[in-house]
């Protein structure tokens, strides 16, 4: 019987890029959160004398060939297992392609996940279990082959809301944020990750951005951030047991409260930002013009947090009730941009819905 994995999407609740750095990659500093919103990864395995891999999609810009990230992932799977298989895998696209949602990311780890239900390997790479207490180094050799096909690919074996250090690909489960409303603007513009580095690099260059400098800055934020969610750590899952920095002991506080104020209480959505939106918004205006349609500020309907996902094109608004979700919505259907209407995702919910019934 094939498994179907549900393969959902990411957004970034901030985003901070370094200088680049001598392997090509830049250093940064962002909280992942992932959504509801979901591609649909369908795996069929079973062992063989030789391993073969088959895709195909719903959607042609998809690689069908060891480009995809899916195809990447599954020959590595079955490496770190040590077996061989025949596997087919349908990606039925949902997600924008080069969205900025990590949609690529997703399906890599959902293929994963489908390959290993197929083969009965749960023992050999036990999946990141959603209970408290759970150790990432449980699954390091997992997270390792993901980070290989991916800086995003990481946090997909995590869920919920994530710290991301380094290139990206260095994950740390944060306590998730309640759940809220989200609308994702998905403009037809497909904006390249590289491309969106190397004019991140241009702009760096341009405003005398040093390696130094930037070291600073995101140590900092990585601080920033850490401290902001820290009060949301549950007693007896301090530092060590969540895989959270030790940093993040620095603050404390109650952040429990109604429906969507605790992502306003951890402070985060006064001082986040997406360095990206400097440059991706200089080639492609209109799009703070979608950002300006989802913030809505200064009105009873604007969004608690506003802004480009990765390097875009995708946009993103969270908002307090799903009324002004909806008017959100409608105000971009007015203005002729694509959207949809989905909730931020919470790491226990992201593992129980993960398998299609
Ligand atoms: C923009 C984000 O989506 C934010 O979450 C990610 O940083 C992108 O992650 P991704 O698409 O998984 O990126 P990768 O496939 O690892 O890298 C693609 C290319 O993006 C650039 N890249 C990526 C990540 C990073 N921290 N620095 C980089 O400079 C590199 O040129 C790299 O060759
Ligand atoms: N499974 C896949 N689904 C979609 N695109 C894929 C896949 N595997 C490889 N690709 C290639 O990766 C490129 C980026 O796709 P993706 O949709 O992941 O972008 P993205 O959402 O911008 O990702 P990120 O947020 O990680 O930068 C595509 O143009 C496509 O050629």
């Amino acid at each position: 019987m094939p498994t179907t994995v549900r393969s959902h999407a990411k957004i970034n609740l901030g985003l901070y890029i370094g200088a680049p750095r001598p392997d090509g990659f830049h250093a940064l500093v962002t909280v992942y959160q992932t959504l509801e919103m979901h591609d649909l990864v369908t795996v069929s395995a079973r062992h063989a004398a030789r391993t073969s891999i088959r895709i195909t999609s719903n959607d042609r810009r998809v690689p069908t060939d060891s480009r995809n990230t899916a195809w990447k992932m599954v020959e590595r799977g079955l490496q770190l297992f040590g077996v061989s298989a025949e596997v087919e895998i349908h990606i039925e696209k949902h997600l924008p392609v080069q969205g900025g949602l990590g949609a690529g990311s997703a399906n890599a780890v959902a293929a994963l996940i489908g390959l290993e239900a197929e083969l009965q390997m749960s023992q050999a790479g036990a999946p990141e279990l959603p209970a408290p207490g759970y150790r990432l180094t449980a699954s390091s050799r997992r997270l390792e082959i993901s980070a290989q096909v991916g800086s995003d690919v990481p946090l997909f074996l995590i869920g919920g809301t994530i710290l991301g250090l380094d290139r990206g690909q260095e994950v740390y489960p944060l306590p998730d944020i309640e759940p809220v409303w989200c609308v994702v603007a998905t403009p037809s513009v497909g904006v390249s990750t590289p491309q969106a580095f190397r004019d991140w690099d241009a702009h760096c260059a341009a405003e005398g951005l040093t390696q130094e400098a930037s070291a600073v800055k995101l140590k900092e934020l990585s601080r920033a951030y850490a401290s902001a969610f820290a009060g949301n750590i549950p007693k007896g899952r301090q530092a060590g047991s969540s895989g959270v920095p030790p940093h993040s002991k620095t603050v404390g506080g109650d952040l429990a409260g109604p429906l969507g104020s605790a992502l306003v209480r951890t402070g985060i959505t006064s001082w986040i930002a997406n360095d990206f939106e400097r440059v991706v918004f200089r080639q492609h205006p209109s799009l703070a013009e979608i950002k300006r349609l989802l913030a809505s500020s200064g009105t009873p309907e604007a969004a608690l947090h506003a802004s480009l996902s990765g390097s875009g094109s995708a946009l993103f608004g969270l908002y307090l009730t799903r009324e002004m979700a909806e008017a959100a919505c409608a105000r971009l259907q007015a203005a002729g941009v694509a959207s949809t209407l989905t909730r931020t995702l919470p790491r226990p919910k992201y593992w129980g819905q993960m398998l299609q019934p």
